[in-house]
């Protein structure tokens, strides 16, 4: 298991305006995606941008271990791949760290390889469900030994003769659609995936852009996609966009602190990510689009948000839930601060995730004063306006990045300090978010809460 280190408790004290330009990291899902296309391309792909963050280093030191040689020089990441089909054994342990997305993605795109890994975690990623992605990769003729209950250490044996695979995708996740698409790369014929609510389609672009024909066809079962494989990859010159999961922090940050004006440059809308931005406008935020372009055939614009004293709770459609997944968790802090109930229906996978997120959030918020309602696949947060949320307490945040930032950013319109036990987690997705916060004119300190 991977070590995270000691602690770093972290407390957030009401902040005045927060104000000026923050320039979020690369694109968390997309960066994970360069690395294992590059991987997979004889040739050297370029990629500037790169989210360098612990999830994704994980990522490039596991693509090093199947046989590609990565380097960043220069500021550009330089990937020389082994082509489909060529990745080597590993010789050791593969350790993903903190992340999901890496693990569930590179088990895809070795599974139909005749080689042997295993791969394990930190406690979160050892605790988190794996029998979704090994099932359909079963059914390509890949064996899985893991841990009861479908959890890491487990050792995936590649099939060396993998069939041909249709798959429909029981849980709105884009791992598993993307694994299952990763491994009919090296698979005879066509590979099929059916998913019937639609999920962050990066996979299906980037592997069009590498050179796949992939094609993908909306029905009444929903959106069927359909891989040939065995594709000949060219290198690729990749610049990732800015993360709009990242974005969503010092977005909500500046709609709840006074006379904050804050503008977040170069943030893509591909809309099967920009559900929370919708539902913010929904609920009365101040967020404009500024600067609206087309950027590497990718929506993108320049956001602009300003304090938003007269938030309303609504009622947040469970269609619009795999668009914004990431971002309930800050999402239900705006909540807190707006007037009258927001209700999220639709969230079972927020169960799933680093943490329970559901569970993590709500015993956070009640401790800060928010009363929380919650079901298997539901929660209602009862806002209380701005102004009014009394904070002091410190939450728990289970080795989850998006807890403790969620509660930092509560804390900046806190009565009291807000504090989380642990904000070391945070480097997995965000390493400059103290910096980038505090540039903002944010209080976040590295210290427990002070009695
Ligand atoms: O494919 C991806 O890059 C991701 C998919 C989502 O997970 P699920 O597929 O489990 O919904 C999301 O939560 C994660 O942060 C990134
Ligand atoms: C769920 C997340 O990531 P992953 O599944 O890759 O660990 C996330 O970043 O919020």
């Amino acid at each position: 298991m991977s070590s995270h280190g000691a602690p770093i408790p972290m407390t957030s004290r009401a902040s005045g305006p927060l104000k000026g330009e923050a320039h979020v990291p690369g694109d968390k899902s997309i960066s994970h995606r360069s690395l294992i296309l590059g991987a997979m391309t004889v040739g050297e792909t370029k990629v500037t941008g790169l989210l360098e963050g612990q999830d994704v280093l994980d990522t490039a030191k596991a693509m090093q271990a199947f046989g590609a040689d990565i380097e960043k020089r220069d500021g550009t990441w330089h990937i020389h791949g082994v082509g489909v089909g060529g990745f080597a054994e590993p010789e050791n342990v593969i350790d993903c760290g903190n992340s999901g997305t890496g693990v569930r993605l590179i088990m895809g795109a070795m599974a139909t390889s005749p080689i042997t890994a295993t791969f394990t975690g930190d406690a979160s990623l050892n605790g988190r469900p794996m029998a979704r992605v090994t099932d359909p990769l079963a059914l390509f003729g890949t064996k899985s030994y893991g841990r009861k209950g479908g959890r890491l250490p487990m050792t995936l044996v590649g099939a060396a003769n993998p069939l041909s695979v249709r798959y429909d995708v029981p849980v709105p996740s884009a791992q598993v659609k993307s694994a299952v698409l990763l491994a009919g790369l090296n698979a005879p014929g066509e590979t099929v995936v059916v998913e019937r609510e639609a999920t962050r389609d990066h996979s299906e672009r980037m592997l069009a852009g590498f050179g796949a024909t992939i094609e993908t066809v909306e029905t009444n079962e929903g959106r069927v996609i359909t891989l040939q494989g065995r594709p000949e990859f060219k290198p690729q010159t990749i610049i990732v966009p800015r993360d709009p999961s990242s974005a969503a922090f010092p977005v909500c940050a500046a709609l709840i602190c006074e006379g904050s004006d804050v503008l977040v440059p170069n943030i893509g809308l591909n809309p099967t990510r920009a559900g929370l931005f919708t539902t913010l406008r929904e609920m009365g935020a101040d967020l404009t689009y500024e600067n609206e372009r087309e950027e590497g055939g990718e929506p993108v614009a320049d956001l602009r948000a300003r304090f938003s004293p007269n938030l309303k709770g609504i009622e947040v459609p469970p269609h619009r839930a795999a668009s914004m997944i990431d971002e309930y968790p800050v999402l239900s802090v705006v909540a807190a601060f707006a007037e009258g109930k927001t209700h999220m229906p639709g969230v079972k996978e927020l169960r799933v995730k680093e943490s329970d997120r559901i569970d993590a959030m709500a015993v956070g918020l009640r401790a800060a004063g928010i009363a929380v309602d919650e079901g298997e696949d539901w929660w209602t947060v009862h806002g209380l306006g701005h102004g009014n949320v009394a904070g002091g307490a410190t939450a728990a945040s289970h080795l989850d990045h998006r807890i403790a930032m969620s509660f930092m950013v509560l804390g900046m319109a806190t009565q009291k300090p807000m504090s989380v036990d642990d904000g070391g987690p945070i480097a997995t997705s965000f390493p400059i978010f103290e910096t980038l916060m505090g540039n903002l004119g944010a209080s976040i300190t590295r210290e427990a809460a002070q009695e």
